[in-house]
């Protein structure tokens, strides 16, 4: 995108808005008049200030790619979402040039969408300011400034008290693609209407009827959205989160879910007993090593999984793999239908992590794609539904992934695979969990490589993204270090030889067993009655979310009349700023341009960056490894998007393995929010980007074939698939 061309335009829009407004006009626009003009003003103001800052970045920020064919890192997305808001900025102004004078202008309507853009826009300000900061104090080439904390205690500072309700309101998703933009609504309406009522001892049809009217609210105002957001993602426990990200688990929403995706004929959840496991050495099959089952926080359990196939496959039906099957009926009895044919084993099978933040969901809300996948791919799935934190802190769920890896290797024959070639596949915060062993490659979707709150300029978006906004991520972080003394740790065990190292056979036997085994209470499981109760209320309100979205914009002059909640230009600051309040004196740290101040919230945000060591760890931010970790790493083939705050974990994990000469290769997508994986459905671009994963998981494995295993302690052969 050419930026010049852009601020020309722009500047040109606030000339001809002002003379437009400011002209004679019969129509009785008076107040929203001057708003629009102070607005425009404003705007005007900022894009001045901020083409110089657009102009230094476009000239360094190739100097943070992963390599010239693949764009993308934190700085290239900060200015492209900047330039996003004034391309809504120019097209919002050039409608309201040319309609001013009509009849049937809703002047109300306008004034507050382009005063909700220019709060955005102000803050977009600021968070470029403090990139440039970054640029600074990196090391050339660096996103991270892993060596100073500082730095990002005064970002965490930052956004604590930096105001970003204009960001869930009416601006609400405007750097994604435009198909995305009516999901995104959706789900951030149904999180404030899920808020507010989640505290409410309702069940059933009352709280679906509370549900209903308080989303019919939020729809109509979406002021009141955007700041019931910011107070939600500040406040709200992790409890909270944890039951809104689960709604996709259970009920309608799962049913819905199942009956949009591919049929499979094989589906059921899987639970193994934690015995201990024999497993060959790859150096010598005829020797077995004993891998002991998960024991961090309270020993020995069960692990549970997921096996998804397309196809009914030999071995799938087996009365010794049903002896396995938990809960649910297997799925699989349909298969015993005659015209149903089984398939041979596959030679290949995928494992799969999936993400939640460490907190949340199961296979269950990721089987949409994962159905996908097992089709396009004609491959056995097992994904590992491993515990999740508070309850379960690291590294439970790390143990449980390598024991079920280990299980799946070992019982390949039942889950339809012979398992000459095993790829892992995770997205998100499960990347990190398939780090520890060695499969034919990793396919690793927008994964999280650092846990530590140590800034860069991808992750400066936290402050704007309606699905990762820091206050939760950092809450994720804490739920999965735990606390510090529940989880003691051997170093040894965190730095593992590669699985078919003998020496493992014999420390496998307790993995991880310098942890502290300590009882973790596991969360009272709320009635199951009010979890419905819940989902329905969900549903309901996403129901009447897209009925009324149409009647939002007729309905917007009313709130005139009502109050309306946006920010009048008398309560900004001097350049488009909400007015002072005592969280901006705490915040305020950063040395702003003259005359420049973001806007301050309210209320501070409880952003609490845990202390633990653990989050250094690793297996829990695999970017700090040392390389002598990595290098036993099969190819890695990472897939992020450009919009993803956690872009710039990705490039730095892929430029540190291509700098080591291991195998890697990374794609970057345009557009699409973290998490687009689940969101495959919903969108073209969520498809294609869903294909571009598949695409690199069957060149895993098919790729295998060609690939020799490097011997412990041999480097592989350098760079053979960076880029
Ligand atoms: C300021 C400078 C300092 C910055 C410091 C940054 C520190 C952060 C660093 C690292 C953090 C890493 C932590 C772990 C990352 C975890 C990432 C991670 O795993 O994130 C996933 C969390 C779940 C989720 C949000 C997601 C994707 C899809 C989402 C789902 C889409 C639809 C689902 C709805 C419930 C459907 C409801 C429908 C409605 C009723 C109509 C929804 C929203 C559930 C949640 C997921 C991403």
């Amino acid at each position: 995108m050419d930026y010049k061309a852009v601020f020309a335009a722009l500047e040109i829009v606030c000339e001809d808005t002002v003379s437009i407004l400011c002209g004679p006009s019969d129509l009785p626009y008076g107040a929203v008049a001057t708003r629009l003009v102070t607005c425009m003003r404003d705007i005007q103001e900022h894009g001045r200030a901020l083409e110089p800052v657009i102009a230094s970045f476009s000239a360094i920020f190739h100097h943070y790619d992963f390599d010239a064919q693949t764009p993308g890192n934190g700085y290239r997305t900060l200015a492209k979402v900047l330039l996003s808001c004034l391309l809504h900025i120019i097209h919002k102004g050039r409608y309201i040039a040319s309609n001013y004078n009509s009849a049937f202008f809703r002047a109300e309507h306008n004034a507050s969408e382009m005063e909700a853009y220019c709060s955005a826009l102000c803050q977009l300000r600021a968070l470029l300011h403090l990139a440039e900061q970054l640029v600074h104090d990196n090391g050339y080439g660096q996103l991270y400034s892993l060596q100073d904390g500082d730095l990002s205690r005064q970002f965490v500072r930052e956004y604590s008290s930096m105001h970003k309700a204009c960001f869930y309101g009416r601006c609400l998703g405007f750097q994604f693609s435009p198909a995305l933009r009516p999901f995104l609504q959706t789900v951030v309406i149904s999180m404030v209407t899920y808020g507010e009522t989640y505290s409410k001892q309702q069940s059933g049809l009352g709280l679906a009827a509370l549900s209903l009217l308080t989303s019919g609210k939020y729809v109509i105002d979406p002021e009141l959205r955007g700041a019931e957001f910011e107070r939600i993602t500040q406040n709200l426990d992790m409890q909270f989160w944890k039951s809104f990200w689960n709604l996709t688990e259970s009920g309608v929403l799962a049913g819905f879910s199942r009956i949009a995706s591919y049929p499979v004929q094989v589906n059921f959840t899987l639970s193994v007993p934690p015995v201990p496991l024999q497993l060959p050495l790859a150096s010598d099959p005829s020797l077995t090593a004993t891998v002991s089952p998960p024991i961090a926080h309270w020993g020995p359990g069960p692990v549970h999984m997921r096996l998804i196939s397309c196809e009914l496959r030999e071995g799938q039906e087996s009365e010794e793999l049903l002896a396995y099957s938990r809960g649910d009926p297997p799925t699989i009895s349909a298969s015993h239908l005659p015209w149903v044919q089984k398939q041979p084993r596959s030679p290949w099978l995928l494992i799969h992590f999936h993400g939640g933040g460490f907190v949340a969901q199961t296979s269950r809300s990721h089987e949409n794609y994962l159905r996908s996948w097992s089709k396009a791919l004609g491959v056995p799935i097992l994904s590992v539904d491993y515990s999740l934190s508070p309850e379960a802190p690291f590294p439970r769920a790390l143990e449980e992934c390598f024991y079920a890896y280990c299980w799946a290797l070992n019982n390949c024959h039942l889950l339809g695979s012979t398992a000459e070639r095993v790829c892992l596949a995770g997205d998100s915060a499960e990347r990190n969990l398939s780090e520890f062993r060695v499969p034919d490659g990793i396919m690793a979707a927008y994964p999280a490589t650092l846990l530590t709150t140590d800034a860069s300029p991808s992750r400066l978006l936290t402050l704007i993204d309606p699905l990762l906004p820091l206050g939760v991520l950092t809450k994720c972080i804490n739920a999965y270090a735990g606390t510090c003394v529940c989880v003691r740790v051997c170093p040894q065990h965190f730095f593992p030889p590669r699985q078919t190292d003998v020496s493992l056979a014999k420390r496998s036997r307790v993995p991880f067993s310098g942890a502290h085994s300590q009882t973790v209470q596991t969360a009272a499981s709320s009635g199951s009655l009010s979890a419905l109760g819940r989902d329905t209320a969900a549903l309901l309100s996403d129901l009447t979310q897209g009925a009324s979205n149409w009647i939002q914009s007729f309905l917007d002059p009313m709130r005139t009349t009502g109050g309306t909640r946006s920010l009048s230009s008398a309560q900004r600051g001097p350049t488009g700023g909400a007015a002072r309040n005592p969280a901006a004196q705490c915040g305020a740290q950063v040395d702003y341009p003259e005359g420049f101040e973001p806007m301050r919230s309210e209320c501070l945000a409880f952003v609490r960056p845990t202390s633990c060591p653990i989050i250094r760890n690793p297996f829990v931010s695999p970017l700090l490894a040392p390389a002598s970790l990595l290098r036993g790493l099969p190819p890695v083939h990472i897939v992020a998007s450009a919009l993803d705050a956690l872009l710039d974990d990705s490039v730095m994990f892929a430029k540190k393995l291509r700098d080591m000469g291991q195998p890697v290769s990374l794609t970057v997508v345009e557009d699409l929010p973290h998490g687009f994986l689940s969101l495959y459905q919903l969108a073209k671009e969520t498809e294609v980007a869903a294909d571009i994963c598949v695409e690199q998981m069957r060149t895993i494995f098919q790729q295998g074939n060609l690939r020799k295993r490097p011997k412990p302690g041999e480097t592989p052969p350098s760079g053979s698939q960076s880029g």
